[in-house]
């Protein structure tokens, strides 16, 4: 497969070991800034050396390792780093729906990356500098609903319970979506400062204007081995200490929480096993304790048996029970008719790929489509036979609040 790089010249990709960089976002110049931060360490980037709009369809992460491979392949390397996220590197966003366009990935022009006190830069095609710019504030923002005013919402969530209930299906993830307007333009660097800073346990990610800090991995590839972090089952924070244990163990002992986490687990197992060699899913979830919300979590960990590329474990993993649904096809056909709207990269997979083959992937939750000065903000609660439609609507802007937060500070 040939791909138009804009250039008759193969690119060339330089990896340079670099000085401690300091706090990752604020070295983003302005524009489009893509980004996977946890804890300080990770991946920003910016510019593009090529850029691709991943066409629609049951077969676009094949699609999208075709191109993915004929890119890389064109691309002189000279790495002295060779670790995970070195060389080359590819930015991607999935929309939820296979049938949805807006899936796209984007080789950047510069990488910079932090992880285990090493940094480094790449740079791909010229070395160009670009000046770094202060953050704009993007001032007063104002919410409007999305698709669904709240009280739809909550009728969708009754609908989706009665299906459960009649037995068409186990569970169903329902989202809503919420619209901001700013006075002025939003800087994504301001909302990945702010994130990166409030959520450190999460993955602060950035990339083609879907802005968030999730949770959930859906898989790190490293060689051989995988992670993935499975999330269902959501409970709110405490007012005080004992109030937080009070909840957290409450969820713990929650039979429907317990019930739904079990679905997502399930579909992960099912999506892993066929592609690995030995596989270790926890019998028992822990409690992720995050700043807004708990949620019970399985860290599953596996040996890929064959040279699968993360990318390949994203197409088998996709959509998981924690964001779509068991059975998964009628959970989808279940979130087309109640929601009413398209959720784009929201709950698609969202992450980095590096010529080997390594690379880490979200879902893509508590997070917003940011154009210009809107933006359009997502979540979603897993719907069980015993749901309630005004808890499912608390958690739901629980979830909400990260991103309300990004824009407001
Ligand atoms: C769907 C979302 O989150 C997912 C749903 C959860 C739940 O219903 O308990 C928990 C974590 C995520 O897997 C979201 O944040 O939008």
């Amino acid at each position: 497969m040939r791909v138009a790089l804009g250039s008759t010249r193969p690119l060339v990709a330089k990896t340079t070991l670099v000085g401690d960089p300091g706090d990752l976002v604020s070295r983003l110049p302005g524009s489009a800034p893509y980004a996977w931060i946890r804890h300080g360490e990770g991946l920003v980037a910016w510019g593009e050396a090529a850029r691709v709009t991943v066409p629609p369809g049951p077969g676009r992460f094949e699609w999208a390792h075709d191109w993915l491979s004929a890119t890389f392949g064109e691309t002189d390397v000279e790495d002295e780093v060779r670790a995970p996220g070195s060389g080359p590197v590819a930015f991607g966003s999935f929309t939820f729906d296979p049938a949805s366009p807006g899936s796209v990935l984007v080789v950047p022009r510069a990488v910079l990356v932090r992880r285990d006190g090493q940094a480094w830069l790449t740079t791909v095609g010229e070395d160009l500098l670009d000046p770094v710019l202060p953050f704009d504030d993007p001032g007063r923002i104002r919410y409007g609903d999305g698709s669904l005013t709240a009280p739809e919402w909550e009728h969708a969530v009754a609908r989706a319970v009665r299906l459960i209930r009649s037995g068409r299906l186990a569970k169903a993830v329902l989202a809503r979506d919420l619209t901001a307007v700013a006075e002025r333009p939003i800087d994504v660097r301001l909302l990945l400062s702010r994130l990166a800073q409030r959520f450190p346990e999460c993955y602060t990610f950035s990339c083609a204007g879907l802005v968030g800090a999730t949770p959930e991995l859906l898989v790190r590839r490293t060689g051989e081995t995988i992670e993935s972090l499975v999330l269902a089952g959501t409970a709110p924070r405490g007012t005080d200490a004992s109030d937080d244990l009070a909840r957290g163990a409450a969820l713990f002992a929650s039979e429907k929480d317990r019930q739904e986490h079990a679905c997502a687990v399930e579909s992960v197992r099912e999506a892993l096993t066929p592609l690995c060699s030995e596989l270790k899913v926890p019998e028992e979830p822990e409690l992720l304790v995050l700043p807004n919300v708990q949620h019970l979590a399985s860290p599953v960990t596996g040996r890929l048996a064959a040279g699968a590329s993360v990318l390949d474990v994203v197409a088998a993993m996709h959509p998981t029970a924690a964001v779509g649904g068991t059975p998964t096809a009628t959970a989808l056909e279940v979130i087309r008719e109640l929601e009413g709207m398209d959720r784009a990269g929201y709950a698609g997979p969202v992450g980095w790929i590096d010529a080997r083959g390594d690379g880490e992937w979200g879902i893509a939750l508590r997070c917003a489509q940011i154009t210009g000065t809107r933006a359009r903000l997502f979540a979603g609660c897993g719907i069980m036979a015993g749901s309630n439609p005004a808890s499912e609507l608390a958690e739901a802007q629980a979830k909400l609040r990260v991103m309300q937060y990004a824009l407001e500070g």
